[in-house]
Order: C-alpha cells, then sequence, then structure tokens
C-alpha cells in the first residue's frame, strides 16, 4: 500500500461551557476558513443554549451530561471526529490535525489560521498561538503563567511565552502521543512537556485573537485558584513519573 498523504484540512474542536453568547460567532469564524471542514462543539454541561447556537451556526455537537472540565472535553472532541472519519473514510489521506479553539473567541477566531499551515506543511508537530495584549486589562498577577512557563522549562527545557494559551493545532500522531490528557486546566502545560519530550516539534505563531479576559472579582480568583491547582498537579505528576523511572532505572 503507498504511504498515507497528509490530510488538506483540519479538524476543529472547540470545548464550551456556557457560551452561547459567543459560541455562534466563533463557529461561523472558522468555518469560513478554508483549510477548516469540519468543526466539533462540545457542551462541557452547560446550563444555557450552548449546544443549540452551535448546531445553528453549523458545527457538530456533542454534548458531556454533566460538567466534566476542558481536558476531558478536548478529549470527547477528538474522538467524535475520528468517529467522523470512520464513517466517511478518506482515501489514501492521513487523519485530520486537530485545532483546538476556545469559544469565546468570537470572530476573532479566524485568527487562528496562522496555526494551521506549519502543522499542514509538516514543518512542526504542534502550533500554539501567542495572543497580542488583550483590549481589557486581565486581573492576573502571573502566578499561574510562571508556574507553567518554570514546570515546562525545567521538565522540558523550553520557556513558552504564553504557556497557557490553548489554541493549538496539532496532529492526530501527536495528539495520540499525549493521551492522556492531563485533566482540567493541566492541559495545555502538560501537552506542552509531553511532546516535547517525545522528540516533537512545537512552536509558537502570534495570532490576533481576543477572548474574554479573566476579571480580578472571587469568581476569577477562584478560577485562577483552580487554574494553579491543576496546572501543579500536571507538573507534580510528571516528576513523581521521573522520579519512578529513575529508582527503577527506567
Ligand atoms: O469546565 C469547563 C470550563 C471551560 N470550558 C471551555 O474552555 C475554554 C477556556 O475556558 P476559559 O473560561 O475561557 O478560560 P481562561 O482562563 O480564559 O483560559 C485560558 O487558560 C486556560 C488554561 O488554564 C486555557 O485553556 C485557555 O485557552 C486560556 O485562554 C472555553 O471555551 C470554555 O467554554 C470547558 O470546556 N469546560
Ligand atoms: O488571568 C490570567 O491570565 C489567567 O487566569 C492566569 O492567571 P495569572 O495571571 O495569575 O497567571
Amino acid at each position: 500500500m503507498p504511504p498515507l498523504r497528509p490530510s488538506p484540512t483540519v479538524a476543529v474542536v472547540i470545548p464550551a461551557k456556557d457560551e452561547q453568547e459567543r459560541i455562534a460567532a466563533t463557529v461561523r469564524a472558522v468555518r469560513s476558513l478554508p483549510v477548516v471542514d469540519l468543526v466539533v462543539v462540545v457542551d462541557d454541561g452547560s446550563r444555557d443554549a450552548t449546544s443549540k447556537a452551535a448546531r445553528d451556526a453549523g458545527a457538530l455537537v456533542v454534548a458531556h451530561p454533566r460538567n466534566r472540565g476542558k481536558a476531558a472535553a478536548m478529549t470527547t472532541g477528538a474522538r467524535a471526529v475520528a468517529q467522523f472519519e470512520a464513517a466517511r473514510p478518506r482515501e489514501g489521506l492521513r487523519p485530520r490535525p486537530l485545532l483546538f479553539v476556545d469559544a469565546d473567541l468570537g470572530g476573532s477566531a479566524v485568527e487562528t489560521a496562522p496555526l494551521t499551515a506549519p502543522v499542514l506543511a509538516g514543518e512542526a508537530d504542534m502550533t500554539i498561538a501567542v495572543l497580542p495584549r488583550q483590549a481589557t486589562a486581565g486581573g492576573g498577577r502571573g502566578l499561574v503563567v510562571g508556574l507553567a512557563r518554570r514546570g515546562t522549562l525545567a521538565a522540558a527545557g523550553w520557556s513558552p511565552q504564553q504557556p497557557l494559551s490553548g489554541m493549538r493545532c496539532l496532529t492526530r500522531a501527536a495528539f495520540e502521543a499525549a493521551l492522556p490528557l492531563a485533566p482540567g486546566w493541566g492541559v495545555e502545560t502538560a501537552l506542552t512537556i509531553d511532546l516535547l519530550r517525545a522528540g516533537l516539534r512545537v512552536r509558537e505563531v502570534p495570532c490576533d485573537l481576543h477572548h474574554r479576559v479573566t476579571g480580578t472579582d472571587w469568581r476569577a480568583q477562584l478560577h485562577r485558584a483552580a487554574q494553579y491547582r491543576d496546572v501543579a498537579r500536571a507538573l507534580g505528576r510528571r516528576r513523581l513519573a521521573d522520579a519512578v523511572r529513575r529508582a527503577t532505572g527506567g
């Protein structure tokens, strides 16, 4: 059998929790990209009309009956893409790379386009969006970002500019190499570390994306605490696995 050719298109996966205000614009924006021929929205236990809005905008929607966190939504989305492809095989082509896009980008989601080119051209195994300064100032002090950045440097020898950025395009082989994903908000930091340590090529790419920034109220601080906890766990698990490997001579 001749070797499979690279896919000319990508599948977008959008994890979404209570995003009825922005999901339609985000779906429409990514659907307008010529390299996108499949858009899957994973409604992660929303209590609003996210599913309906996404479906009406033309996405394939899969819903979690209850909230399971962003990483679980990403895994569900990738599985839905695999099922879609199994039902509609494309002769001689590799599975589509995955483009993960947050639901809150609205129309600016078209600016994820630069993430796809290096992956489709076989020049990178994963690209990560670097966002410009956002119009509204965030309320963070860089604690979570700093933890994730230092952790990535210590574990994999690379210091990303925006280690938490969730807009990423990666080959299916790279995605599968990273399974099971680290839970919750640890997923991005762990993906970067695991791919680099598998010898894969990871690259940051500037993208003019605009999202809802996390503010300063108690809800925002709770969100940051959950992010910190999940990133710390993802790093801790990897350190522990390394220590076990060293101790057992593996
Ligand atoms: O339980 C949840 C919570 C959120 N989301 C979705 O996940 C995405 C990111 O969530 P958001 O509330 O926008 O988080 P932020 O703190 O703004 O996200 C930053 O930090 C996260 C890592 O902590 C990254 O995943 C994001 O890409 C990055 O923008 C959005 O599409 C959400 O709808 C879920 O699918 N399940
Ligand atoms: O607001 C943010 O950028 C994120 O929630 C991360 O928070 P941090 O600024 O404390 O790292």
